[in-house]
């Protein structure tokens, strides 16, 4: 057995380089001296190989060429760069290095007055300016983690209240003080959440880097308008609906994938026998919830738990209802930068996160960058990373590689923050830049194994951001699994090998680095990038605050829906003669008075015919033009509406 085991071991291990190391180990051992060795079974000359034929110049000559493409070679240098360049927060453990980015020193002071004027915009921000102009609103997601920030005692009171309101809630929940109502004797198991964008993207990223493994309420969440994927999610749940808390989140209250997701939700519960109305309130037809729960216990009578901004339909039902508690969602509170306020705080709660650490996280790290010396301000760092990369106009993709699996969802968490914020089509002075900066990744060293190849030799149209996590396991769980290296060693050689792989091409990055997942460093990094946004946002002079981009989209929606409505009833007229009559397209088009949407109306019904809601009775879809459709039943009552 041992025999066998030593030759898989053999097989699999990383073969030793040859004694004359390439310039990319050369690299390496300048920026981890303590740690060449490692990267020696890395095989770094593997990685070397790969560099064309051409270039197999003596290393000075190689070292030459290179700087003459600006970014700094010589080990030596690159050592004092990073060295010059680090940033660390004592008290987080948390580090910045951007010294892989080759902004020069000219660049540096040549943005100075850019990044002054941004501190005092952001100080301004802090302290309750109308930083989000195009909507008249405030921006004060900073103050939920220092409330004395806030510029009123009024909201340092509404904000101190809400957070003691949700530990204590969740707390009762927890604990099983508040029951599910169709088992008094039992507590709540499960937690369904329907919401979309900010509404969910922060409580799932939460959820998967810090919620524990046995946690005291497993999570789900209902985030699209997909009917598959709403059954999906019941089914999951199973008999444990009943013991389920469904957690509506939306700000607006006016997102109509969020409302479907609670009307399905309802319709599972009626179908199961339960008391939806029990479990979580809904205000009627009118959808406008923000976020609440709604819940039934031996203690109170039917009550829900509201979310709301203050005097919306939500907040009157609520209270008229006299239901269990109503957490303020405010309007200074934008989606994306909404998981430190009850939108995420309530659900990470109820999974047992120490909320009161994420705020503890993000608190320090908002002083930290309160700082006005951009080289002793992290977020400043970053966003001065983010303009020399992508030329202050996007032209590079920010690639988001965490070598941490928990971390996974924090690139779809800040594609959210970072595109909702920078995309935008005019600046602050109504020119057209069209913005952006696009974000994308999953996690390191699995995106290794898809889209390295690309990034190390292909378009060079990206900077990658490193998230490093030095703490491989708890201690005293870790393990070697072949003399002197254990498999979080690999993690980290995969990580400092593909930095140093594609920075030997001339790829930039910047790496974060933290000591391990926790509630802090989570809300630590959450803080980071809202403030780098904020910071940068100000740098393109434009507003991070609203998305005017995203209502487009919801209006175009609802004029296909609109069109469908009409095409139905086009369809319903032709289906209620005797005999029935199957239209054609161009005479679906013609009845609806929409000639110019037949495309539209084509794509309308071939989707109703997938779903055996129209019938096509000749042609068929492929041969748009040679179709007839008609309903397979007359509704008279459609008839006359
Ligand atoms: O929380 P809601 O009001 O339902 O909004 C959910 C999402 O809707 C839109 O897409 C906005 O652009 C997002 O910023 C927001 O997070």
């Amino acid at each position: 057995m041992a025999s066998s085991l030593s030759g898989l071991s053999s097989a699999f291990k990383l073969q030793n380089p040859t004694p004359n190391k390439s310039p990319l180990a050369r690299v390496d051992s300048a920026y981890f001296p303590a740690r060449s060795k490692l990267l020696d079974r890395f095989s770094v000359q593997s990685v070397a190989k790969e560099i064309p034929a051409n270039r197999s110049k003596p290393k000075n000559e190689t070292l030459k060429e290179d700087i003459k493409k600006g970014l700094e070679k010589d080990p030596r240098e690159l050592w004092r760069r990073y060295v010059d360049w680090l940033y660390q927060h004592r008290e987080l453990g948390l580090y910045l290095d951007v010294s892989r980015v080759g902004f020069t020193d000219e660049f540096v002071a040549e943005m100075e007055p850019r990044f002054q004027a941004a501190f005092r915009a952001m100080e301004k921000l802090e302290k309750g300016a109308i930083a989000n102009p195009d909507e008249g609103r405030m921006v004060g997601h900073y103050w939920l983690r220092n409330s004395g920030l806030a510029p009123s005692k009024y909201l340092r009171s509404q904000i101190d209240a809400t957070f003691d309101a949700v530990c204590s809630f969740a707390a009762d929940v927890v604990c099983g003080k508040i029951k599910p109502p169709s088992s008094p004797e039992g507590r709540f198991t499960h937690i369904l959440s329907v919401g979309i964008g900010g509404s969910a993207l922060g409580p799932q990223f939460v959820a998967e880097a810090l919620a524990p493994d046995n946690p005291p309420l497993k999570i789900r969440f209902i985030d699209n308008t997909d009917p598959a994927g709403i059954d999906h999610q019941i089914a999951q749940l199973g008999p444990e609906l009943a013991s389920t808390l469904v957690i509506v989140i939306s700000k607006s209250g006016g997102t109509p994938e969020t409302r479907n997701g609670l009307l399905e939700v309802q319709k599972a519960f009626r179908e199961a026998g339960l008391d939806f109305a029990k479990q979580v309130f809904i205000s009627g037809s009118c959808f406008c919830f923000c976020v609440f729960l709604a819940l039934q216990s031996s203690e109170y009578k039917s009550q829900g738990v509201a979310i709301t901004q203050e005097n919306s339909l939500l907040d009157n039902t609520a209270r008229i209802e006299g239901w269990l508690a109503r957490f303020p969602m405010f309007d200074w509170v934008g989606g994306r930068t909404s998981e430190l306020s009850s939108v995420g705080l309530l659900p990470a709660a109820l999974q047992g996160i120490d909320i009161k650490e994420m705020i503890a996280g993000a608190s320090l790290m908002d002083e930290a960058n309160r700082t006005t010396v951009v080289r002793n301000n992290p977020a400043a760092l970053l966003a001065l990373c983010w303009y020399w990369a992508s030329d202050g106009v996007g032209s590079k993709d920010m690639v988001v590689l965490p070598y941490k699996d928990s971390l996974l969802l924090f690139s779809r968490y800040l594609q959210q923050l970072v595109m909702e914020s920078i995309g935008k089509e005019f600046d602050l002075d109504g020119n057209r830049v069209n913005q952006g900066l696009t974000v994308y990744g999953n996690k390191g060293s699995t995106d290794q194994h898809a889209y390295i190849q690309q990034l190390r030799e292909g378009v060079h149209n990206f900077f990658a951001t490193f998230i490093e996590v030095l703490r491989d396991r708890p201690p005293g769980h870790d393990w070697e699994l072949e003399p002197g290296v254990t498999c979080g060693d690999y993690l980290f050689g995969m990580l400092q090998g593909t930095r140093s792989a594609l920075y030997s091409n001339d790829r930039e990055s910047i790496t974060v680095t933290v000591q391990e997942v926790t509630p802090r460093s989570v809300g630590a990094m959450i803080a980071l990038y809202e403030r780098a946004v904020g910071i940068y946002a100000s740098l393109v002079n434009i507003n991070a605050y609203h998305q005017p981009g995203v209502e487009a989209g919801k209006k175009a929606a609802g004029e296909v829906l609109a069109l469908q409505k009409r095409v139905l009833q086009v369809l319903n007229e032709a289906s209620c003669k005797d005999p029935v009559e199957p239209l054609t397209l161009d005479e679906v088009a013609e009845r609806c008075h929409a000639p110019e949407d037949i495309e539209m109306i084509y794509k309308i019904i071939a989707h109703m015919a997938a779903n055996d809601r129209a019938l096509i009775a000749e042609g068929s879809c492929g041969s748009p033009r040679s179709i007839k459709v008609f309903l397979g039943e007359c509704n008279l009552d459609e008839m006359y509406v």
